[in-house]
């Protein structure tokens, strides 16, 4: 008899985010997946990616020995996807419309109590939750579980409930995530200390936190490319060379914490309130459906100082982002 593995997902998309969320669910023993995706290659996206994001590739035959044990089961219909899930998950593309027709067609075959999951950069569960049947207490079940990509090794998960999603779902998510171990570290082993970092927003905003954060740094720097003040390339080892690894360490309140001297962020923000006023009236003010000539320095001089990105380099760098997240690991407690 087939194990029933206590958590039951079913992972609706599975391009970038859905393959490495694929590896994210399979680091719990208690996880099964059964996995959908209209793409007919699908299946072979899976045999040859999901290897290269496992902490270790395993045998040739491990997709085969996923799917013999059950912990793995590809579905060619939604339908059979989501059946005996306790938990639907999806990384659909990031179409409003699109999201919405999913939740309705969910809504009619998912159990009465399971829970709906959203991997969406930006789009409220309120949001994809319209226009469904009120019978179908989509709204109750569904939130935003918002990653920042790769989610098998990047700890921030933004919990985004809608104003009537059940709190015990907010729980669940959060204890979900919160017990799933982080990938391998040097030596084979899992780190001992919690991976997941799920941070609940108390309100539904576009784009959540985290884009907000990242896309109003982009726009800033997309505005100084195209009033050539700075290359991309230098715009990023700035980047590199001073917030990076200051937010590695200390997020944005607590940096200016610690600059303001003895009197803290509060001696910090008077001691500065001049220049940082100034400079907020001068941030740029580009609209990314407006002039395009920024865009065209933007895209230039990132394709010329990075090239086509391979998979080497795909792979180099999430080798520094698993050794980065483990070094805050093991600091963890003093951040
Ligand atoms: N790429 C990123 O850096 C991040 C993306 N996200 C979010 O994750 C979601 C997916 O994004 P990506 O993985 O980048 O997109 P993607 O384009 O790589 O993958 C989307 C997948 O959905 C499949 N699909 C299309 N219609 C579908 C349907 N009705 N049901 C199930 N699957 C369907 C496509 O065949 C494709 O494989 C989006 O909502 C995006 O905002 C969230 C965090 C980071
Ligand atoms: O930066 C990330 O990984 C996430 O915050 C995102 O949502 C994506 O970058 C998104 O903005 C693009 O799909």
């Amino acid at each position: 008899m087939a194990t029933e593995y206590p958590h039951r997902i079913a992972l609706l998309g599975l391009g970038t985010i859905g393959l490495s969320m694929l590896a994210m669910h399979l680091r719990r023993p208690d996880t099964s997946i059964t996995v959908y995706d209209p793409r007919p290659d699908y299946e072979s996206q899976i045999r040859s990616t999901l290897p290269t994001l496992l902490d270790s590739p395993g045998s040739p035959t491990l997709i085969d020995d996923l799917i013999r044990t059950t912990r793995l089961k590809l579905s060619t219909t939604v339908a059979e996807a989501i059946q005996n899930a306790t938990i639907i998950q999806e990384q659909s593309p990031e179409v409003t419309s699109s999201k919405q027709a999913l939740w309705k067609e969910v809504a009619g075959l998912a159990g009465p109590d399971t829970h709906l999951w959203s991997s969406s950069s930006g789009i409220s569960a309120s949001a994809q939750a319209s226009g469904c049947s009120a019978a179908d207490r989509v709204a109750e079940r569904l939130l935003v579980a918002h990653p920042f990509n790769p989610p098998h090794l990047m700890p921030l998960v933004e919990i985004v409930p809608g104003p009537e999603t059940e709190a015990e779902r907010v729980e669940f998510v959060k204890k979900y995530f919160g017990d799933i171990p982080g990938p391998a570290v040097s030596g084979g082993d899992q780190s001992a200390s919690q991976h997941y970092r799920p941070i609940t927003l108390h309100k539904e905003v576009p784009g959540f936190v985290g884009n907000r954060l990242a896309f109003a740094l982009l726009r800033e720097a997309c505005y100084l490319v195209g009033e050539g003040v700075v290359s991309a390339r230098d715009l990023d080892s700035l980047v590199t060379a001073s917030l990076g690894p200051r937010w590695a360490g200390s997020g944005v309140f607590e940096s200016y914490h610690a600059g303001g001297g003895e009197g803290g962020i509060g001696a910090f923000l008077q001691k500065l309130a001049p220049t940082i006023q100034d400079v907020w009236g001068d941030l740029g003010q580009i609209d990314i459906q407006g002039e395009q000539g920024w865009k065209d320095l933007v895209v230039q001089q990132t394709e010329d100082a990075y090239g086509p990105y391979t998979p080497e380099t795909r792979k180099k760098k999430q080798e520094m982002l698993r050794d980065v997240v483990e070094l805050q690991k093991k600091k963890w407690g003093e951040l």
